[in-house]
Parts: C-alpha cells; structure tokens; sequence
C-alpha cells in the first residue's frame, strides 16, 4: 500500500463502531511516516476523526494533522452543506428555463420538467445522496493543480448500509440528470427558434452548465470506485457471526458493482494470554468460530485477511493510530 508514488485512493468501511474511523486514521498517519503527502476524509454524517486525532477538524476546510513526517491533511465533511450546493445548482437549472419560458409565454410547457421529480428527489434525498456529493465535492478539489502533491486519499466512510446505496446513486444520478438535461435542451432549442423568429437572440442557460458539472463529478466518483489500478475499498469488521454475515453482503454487492475489495480487516481480536480469566477464553473461543466462519464464506474467503487486536488503550492522537498502524498495516 506504500509502494509507488502514483496517487491510490483508499476507502475504508462496513458496520458501525468496528474501527473504521481508527483504521482510516491509522492508515493515514502510516502513509505520512512512508514520505506520502496524504488526505484523509470523513464523509460518515456521524464524524469521529477529529475524536480519532484528538484535534478539532470540524471546520469543514482541511486541517494539517502535526506530529508526523509528511503533510497529512484531514477532513470532515458538512453533509448538509453539500446537500444545499447540490440543491441550489439543481434549483438553479429549472429556474433558469422556467423563467425563461415563462417570459416566452410557455410556463405551461416548463412545467413537464416537473415530471421528472427531480423536486421530489432533492425534498427526500435518497440515503446515500449526502456522501456521493460528498466525495464528488472532494474529487473535484483533489483533482485540481494545487492538490496534486496529495499522493494517498483515504475516505473513512459512513456504516455499510448506506455505502451500499451510495454505489448505484452516480448510476442512478446520472441517469435522471442525463433525462432532465435532455429535456431542457429539447425545450431550450424550442424557445431559440420562437426567439430567433420574434428576433430575441439566443438564450441563455447558466443553470445546465452547472447541473452538466455536477453530472460529470457523478460520473467521475463512479469510475473512481471502480478502478481497479488507482482505488481500493478496505471491508472493516470484527469477529462477530452478525458482523461478518454483514461484511460478506457487503463484499458481495461491492464486487458486483465492479468495485476493487482486496482485504478484510476483523478488529478487535482478543490477544491469546497464558493466565486467560472464564470471560476472556470464552469470548476468544466465540471470535475463533467467527473467524472461522470466513474460511467458509465464498465472499471473504477471497480477501488478504488482517487481523487486528483489541488494544489495551484508547486509539486517540498520531501516536497510539501510528502505534495501531504499525501492527495492522504490515
Ligand atoms: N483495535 C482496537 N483496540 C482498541 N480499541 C479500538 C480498536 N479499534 C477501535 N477501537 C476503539 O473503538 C471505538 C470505535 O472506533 P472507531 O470510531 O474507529 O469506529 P467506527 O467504525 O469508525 O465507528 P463509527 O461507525 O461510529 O464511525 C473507539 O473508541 C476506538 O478507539
């Protein structure tokens, strides 16, 4: 994972409170102290990386993380801000052409963009919606000049459930955008012959310019989730029947969405000890048959398996992610 200098893209995820956030981090500090100039993102609505750094980086810009040998960068994403932009470029667009047909006398032909719901969809956002918007808002600022030392981006993600919506929306997205623009130019090329025939010249459309961007940020964080030469989703677990039953649905929908899933990491596993109390050896007996569980699982049998122990402290600040990072990412 530290070798080459090419930009790689990790984005770490599964259940709730297994350690995503701690292995993200970890990694991130990992990356730094190998010479990789490094980002590291939230986009779980329910951030803990500023918990995890034991630094406040909720301001929403990126913040340096101190303590380590290359610029490491961190970041956590306002998922209601982003939801706003992405509503206002939306609104914008079919306010642009309804006015625009209104003063044309055609408000009635305007109102067929109603049909597309695209009001519907931005009042009741899809789950999902809040972070495709956000990595495509990280994409777009990643892939500017000024980032393009930022060798390693790794994206602590939000709980499996709603990664899995968060898959098909580019797709999903795409589409209805796709439709709606279709439509406004059917309409728009409409309202250029009616004005080039009153003599009006040609409209103008600055909301289709936007919507057409926001478009081809989707598309771009669909092709980054399934590149298999620059990106890789790492599964989080632990040693659960419940959680690892979780993790292999995951795997599955992530490998059939063309996504490149390459490792398991089961946290959190009970070191072995010589003077083992009842409680203890019992409950590594149990982690024992859940680890068991994915030699036998079509899914996770197919991945590199980490295992990662539970830790006798609280994984907070660049020391205890460097020291968590030095025994997970071997
Ligand atoms: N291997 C470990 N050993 C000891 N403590 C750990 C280990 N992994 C994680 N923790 C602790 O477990 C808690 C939850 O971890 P973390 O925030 O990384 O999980 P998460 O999956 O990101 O949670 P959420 O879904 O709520 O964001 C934290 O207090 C963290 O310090």
């Amino acid at each position: 994972m530290v070798s080459g200098s090419q930009r790689k893209y990790y984005m770490l995820g599964g259940k709730g409170g297994v350690g995503k956030t701690s292995c993200a981090a970890s990694l991130a500090v990992k990356f730094a102290n190998h010479g990789h100039p490094t980002i590291v993102v939230s986009t779980d609505p329910a951030h803990s990386l500023s918990d995890s750094f034991d630094q406040d980086l909720s301001g929403g810009g990126l913040v340096s993380v101190q303590g380590v040998d290359s610029p490491l960068y961190a970041l956590e994403i306002n998922p209601e801000k982003t939801r706003e932009e992405f509503r206002s470029a939306s609104e914008n667009g079919e306010g642009g052409v309804k006015s625009l047909m209104d003063s044309m006398g055609l408000g009635m032909l305007a109102n067929q963009l109603g049909e597309l719901k695209l009001g519907e969809l931005l009042d009741t956002p899809p789950p999902g919606l809040d972070e495709a918007i956000a990595i495509s808002k990280v994409m777009q600022f990643v892939d500017s000049q000024e980032y393009s030392k930022f060798r390693r981006i790794v994206f602590d993600t939000a709980p499996t459930g709603h990664t899995l919506r968060l898959l098909s929306l580019p797709d999903f997205l795409d589409a209805s955008i796709g439709k709606m623009m279709k439509l406004k130019k059917k309409l728009s090329s409409a309202t250029a012959a009616l004005k080039s025939a009153f003599g009006k010249g040609e409209p103008q459309l600055d909301g289709n310019d936007k919507l057409e961007q926001l478009r081809e940020r989707m598309v771009k964080v669909r092709d980054l989730f399934r590149n298999s030469e620059t990106t890789e989703f790492v599964i989080v677990t632990i040693p659960t029947v419940m959680a690892l039953s979780e993790s292999s649905r995951l795997c599955a929908s992530l490998l059939k969405e063309k996504v490149p899933v390459r490792r398991l990491i089961v946290n959190q596993l009970l070191p072995p000890s010589e003077s083992d109390c009842k409680f203890c050896a019992m409950k590594r007996k149990d982690q024992m048959r859940a680890l068991d569980m994915i030699k036998k699982d079509s899914e996770l049998a197919k991945l590199k398996l980490i295992e990662s122990p539970l830790i006798d402290v609280e994984i907070r600040g660049v020391p205890a992610l460097k020291f968590m990072g030095d025994i997970v990412w071997r």
